[in-house]
Parts: structure tokens; sequence; C-alpha cells
């Protein structure tokens, strides 16, 4: 059986750390998607993301795609297949409306977190130590969307508060041993 875990949640919220740690630690395998956005320091192509222009974009297949602070972020069933290919269990980073989007298309096993700091000065911070321009990506519609979970994902989401990491670290073991 295969299983998809969509981990959604605000910018700087720490989707990414949580990803990682599960494809360190719990065999998860990581789908990789395509944007537009230019890449970060220590960020490589085919290993964080594709990193597409507007035009190659459109060259590939998406179950769905969206714009997030004016940039366009896409993920396809190949790159779900192939990290499937790999592990029964694989594991996906996408905005709020793209884990809506997975919940009316994805007939496999599917679960959801939604991930949360529970300040947002917190947050502003963290992100400021990661990006240059964290205070605009904070600012955008998109992430200020994602910093309250949306109506249609509460029931399908599991609410995981990334305040402290020893502590997010216990509730993602108790949610994976269930
Ligand atoms: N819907 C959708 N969202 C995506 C996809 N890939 C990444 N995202 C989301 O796009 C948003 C911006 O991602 P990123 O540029 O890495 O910025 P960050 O959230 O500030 O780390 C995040 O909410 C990601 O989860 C995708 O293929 N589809
Ligand atoms: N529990 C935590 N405590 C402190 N810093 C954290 C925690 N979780 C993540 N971070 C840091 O916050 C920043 C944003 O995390 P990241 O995983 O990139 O967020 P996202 O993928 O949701 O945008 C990173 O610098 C990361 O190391």
């Amino acid at each position: 059986m295969k299983h998809l875990l969509v981990i959604c949640g605000a910018s700087g919220v720490g989707k990414t750390t949580i990803q990682d740690y599960l494809v360190k630690n719990y065999g998860f395998k990581r789908v990789l998607t395509h944007t537009t956005r230019l890449p970060r320091k220590h960020e490589v192509d085919g290993r964080d993301y594709y990193f597409e222009t507007r035009s190659s974009f459109f060259k590939n297949n998406y179950l769905e795609y969206v714009e997030y602070d004016h940039c366009l972020y896409g993920s396809s069933a190949e790159g779900l297949n192939r990290a499937w290919q790999t592990s029964d269990w694989a594991v996906i980073v996408l905005d709020t409306e793209g884990a809506a989007a997975y919940k009316q298309k994805v007939t496999a096993d599917l679960k959801c977190w939604y991930i949360y700091v529970s300040s947002e000065s917190t947050l502003a911070a963290r992100l400021e130590e990661r990006d240059t321009n964290a205070a605009a990506r904070l600012a955008s519609s998109e992430a200020q969307r994602d910093l309250h979970v949306p109506p249609k994902l509460k029931d399908f989401c599991n609410l995981i508060r990334n305040d402290e990491w020893q502590e997010t670290k216990k509730i993602i073991a108790k949610l994976l041993s269930k």
C-alpha cells in the first residue's frame, strides 16, 4: 500500500525541516516539486526543487499548481510515482491550496499535517535568519492566508505546533506510531 503525507502551513513554520527529519529518520521519500522561484543559498536544482523558468514550468504535467508570492509552484503525478518507486512512504510540502487539491484527487492513503508556530514574531525572526526578503514573504497574501488552517482542511489535517523542536519530535513520533 502506498502512503502520502502532505505537510502544509505558512512560510517559515518548519515544513521543510520536518520533511527532512522524516526522510532522515523515518524512511520517507521526498516528492520534489517545480517552482519558478529563484534558488536560495544552499538550494540545489533537482534536490530541493526543480527550478523552472515561466516557460519551462508549463512543459510539465501537473496534478495541481498554484501561484504563491508571485511565483509558480506545481507538483506532478510523475514526481509522486518517482518517490513511491523507492519507498511506500512519500512526503510532499504544499501550500494549503495544494493540500486541498490533494484531498480531492489522491486516492492512496493520504495524511495531512498542518504546521504552525504560536507567535508570529517568532516566525518572523526565524524567517529573517533564513531569508534576506523575509518580511515581504510573510506579508504575501498566500503566507498570511496559510497562517490559519482553512476550514476545508480542519478535519482532514493533524495540527502540529512547531515551537520547540524537542516537542515537535515527540508529536511526530506519536503520530507515526498510530
Ligand atoms: N500547491 C503547491 N504548493 C507548493 C508546491 N511546492 C511548494 N509549495 C508551497 O509553496 C510555498 C512556498 O514555498 P517556498 O518558496 O519553498 O517558501 P517557504 O514556504 O518560504 O519555505 C510553500 O507553502 C510550499 O509548501 C507545489 O508543487 N504545489
Ligand atoms: N522548532 C524550531 N525551532 C527553531 N527554529 C526552527 C524550528 N523549526 C524550524 N526552524 C528554523 O526555521 C526556519 C524556517 O524553517 P523551514 O523548515 O525552512 O520552514 P518552511 O519550509 O515552512 O518555510 C529554518 O531556518 C529552520 O531551521
